[in-house]
């Protein structure tokens, strides 16, 4: 494996486990993210890469293993609590309130001290703005996925996990969408990607971890991913085109 200088990750993981009653799915996952980094999750369907996500935020509790967070251990500690750390997760379902408007699902993450709030979510995604009085119901799945990473935003996060979310999106919106993570991760927001579009991942990331039967079995940088069709194949059964 290689690896690169780890001064102090803002998130680390050690030897992650956990359960869906008996079935054993993170089976001992290891991985980090730097301050301001982006890295990707990467794996095959069902090789564990949601679970990680979730039990990383606490909404699958890890039954054994380390999560820290800035310092501080995560493992143990209610979703709430978690999220208050600023770690969140943009699930891949988005969890856009059909019934409410743009505007008052973004109010809903809303922190004080957020350095992001309504303005600077307007100006990142305006078509939020054009819409902000729709209800979440009438939006395309490009705009709920704005809105979903918007209101994650507003939570003041700094660590920021996303479950596909380019998945069944129009390149154009998938574009929009690229770019925007590019803003984010500028100002300083470490970000943790799970995406199949290898292309967006290779775009956007400084590092890769491929996971495979929930244990992480290939960690790369991401010229040195680029450069490795066998890893692609091997693990993803993929080519980059
Ligand atoms: N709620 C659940 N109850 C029981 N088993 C689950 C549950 N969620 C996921 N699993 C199983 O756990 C394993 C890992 O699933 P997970 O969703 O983490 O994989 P993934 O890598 O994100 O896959 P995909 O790309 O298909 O989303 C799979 O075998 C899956 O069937």
């Amino acid at each position: 494996m290689s690896s690169t200088t780890t001064s102090s990750p803002i998130l680390a993981v050690e030897g992650l486990h956990a359960h869906y009653g008996k079935s054993h799915v993170l089976q001992g996952v290891d991985l980090h993210v730097n301050d301001g980094e982006l890295v990707t999750l990467l794996g095959r369907n069902g090789a564990g890469k949601t679970t990680t996500l979730k039990s990383i935020c606490g909404v699958v509790p890890p039954t054994r293993g380390r999560v820290r967070f800035a310092g501080q251990e995560l493992q143990g500690q209610a979703t709430h609590a978690i999220a208050q750390r600023g770690v969140c997760l943009v699930p891949e379902h988005r969890g856009i309130f059909k019934l409410l408007t743009v505007e008052e699902n973004l109010l809903l993450g809303q922190r004080k001290r957020s350095p992001w709030q309504l303005p600077d979510i307007y100006r990142i995604f305006p078509r939020l703005q054009e819409r902000r009085r729709n209800g979440g119901g009438q939006l395309s799945g490009g705009e709920q996925q704005m809105l979903a990473i918007g209101r994650a935003l507003m939570n003041a996060p700094r660590l920021l996990m996303l479950d596909e979310p380019v998945e069944g999106l129009a390149p154009v919106i998938v574009e929009e969408i690229v770019a925007q993570l590019q803003t984010i991760k500028a100002a300083g927001v470490a970000i943790v990607l799970v995406e199949q579009n290898l292309e967006v991942c290779t775009q956007l990331a400084d590092r890769h971890y491929v996971i495979e039967q929930g244990a992480i079995v290939h960690e790369a940088d991401n010229a040195a991913f680029l450069a490795d069709d066998a890893i692609k194949d091997r693990y993803l059964g993929v080519g980059l085109g």
